[in-house]
């Protein structure tokens, strides 16, 4: 299937051109081709085992495609090791929460930032000028993702005591640390409460203008109100792309869906 054109002329910023996945006998992908475009919301939907995750993974740089080629922001991340695909400026959440339950919100943030510096342990010992005017920039830098994220009331708690969907945002805002040009998010509202849904929406909103952002998610409420632009994939299939509203007037999603819910 061909990937459809943006018509707002928007240029694209991931191009994936026949990308296949096999483990061992299982096809998870099997030739799905797609762009996204600056400053898009893009999502992808799909049945449970559809390959979403799979083809999450690869476009981030995480795992490799059996076949196809990928190109992020320029990059061939089907050839770059994840921290650089990271470096290039590709920001993502993972489905299963990732920060540190012990560490306050705030150091959430600062450490999700030094993660990726290499200063050297001398530098860091004396704290040096460089070491002290990046840390100044950190520090700086989650003041802004803090309010950005709506956590300035939640910065000095830590991330355990927060509700689920609190959890969820502070790992948005550790993605954001980094400035991500392109944000991917992997079932950001997997397991949240209706408020908590509505809350998540509004922060990608926010967060959304001047990037580019790619949410692989089951709650179509999400995908309804971000997305211009779906791709649904069934069993490794690519089956359309198109506007969130049109995608359920394909006979092939209809049965796809159907079906599941018969499972
Ligand atoms: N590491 C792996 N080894 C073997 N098979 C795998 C592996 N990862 C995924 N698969 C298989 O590839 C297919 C696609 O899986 P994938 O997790 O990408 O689907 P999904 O659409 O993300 O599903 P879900 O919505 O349930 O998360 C499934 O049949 C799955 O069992």
């Amino acid at each position: 299937m061909q990937a459809t054109a943006d018509t707002n002329g928007r240029s694209p910023i991931v191009r994936a051109v026949d990308i296949r996945k096999r483990y061992g006998g299982v096809r998870a992908l099997d030739g799905v081709s797609l762009t996204v475009n600056a400053g898009e919301v893009f999502g992808i939907i799909g049945p449970n085992g559809a390959g979403k995750s799979t083809l999450f993974d690869i476009l981030c740089g995480i795992t490799k495609p059996t076949s196809g080629s990928i190109e992020v922001l320029g990059h061939d991340v089907g050839q770059m090791s994840p921290h650089l695909v990271a470096r290039a400026g590709v920001g993502r959440t993972f489905q299963r929460t990732a920060v540190f339950g012990e560490a306050t919100v705030y150091d959430n943030l600062l450490f999700g930032r030094h993660m990726e510096f290499r200063h050297s342990v001398v530098g860091r010992m004396f704290a040096s000028r460089t070491w002290r005017t990046e840390q100044k920039q950190f520090e700086d830098k989650a003041e802004y993702v803090l309010t950005l994220s709506g956590l300035q009331e939640d910065r000095d708690r830590v991330a355990s005591v927060l509700a689920y969907g609190v959890q969820r945002r502070l790992a948005v805002a550790v993605a954001l640390m980094s400035d991500p040009k392109i944000l991917f998010l992997d079932e950001p509202a997997a397991g949240m409460n209706g408020r908590e849904t509505a809350d998540f929406i509004a922060l990608i909103e926010t967060i959304a203008p001047g990037r580019t952002v790619v949410i692989v998610e089951h709650d179509m409420t999400v995908i309804k109100a971000l997305c211009s632009r779906v791709l649904v994939v069934v069993d490794g299939h690519p089956v359309t792309i198109d506007a969130p509203g049109e995608v359920f007037k394909h006979p092939e999603v209809i049965s796809a869906y159907l079906g599941a819910e018969d499972d």
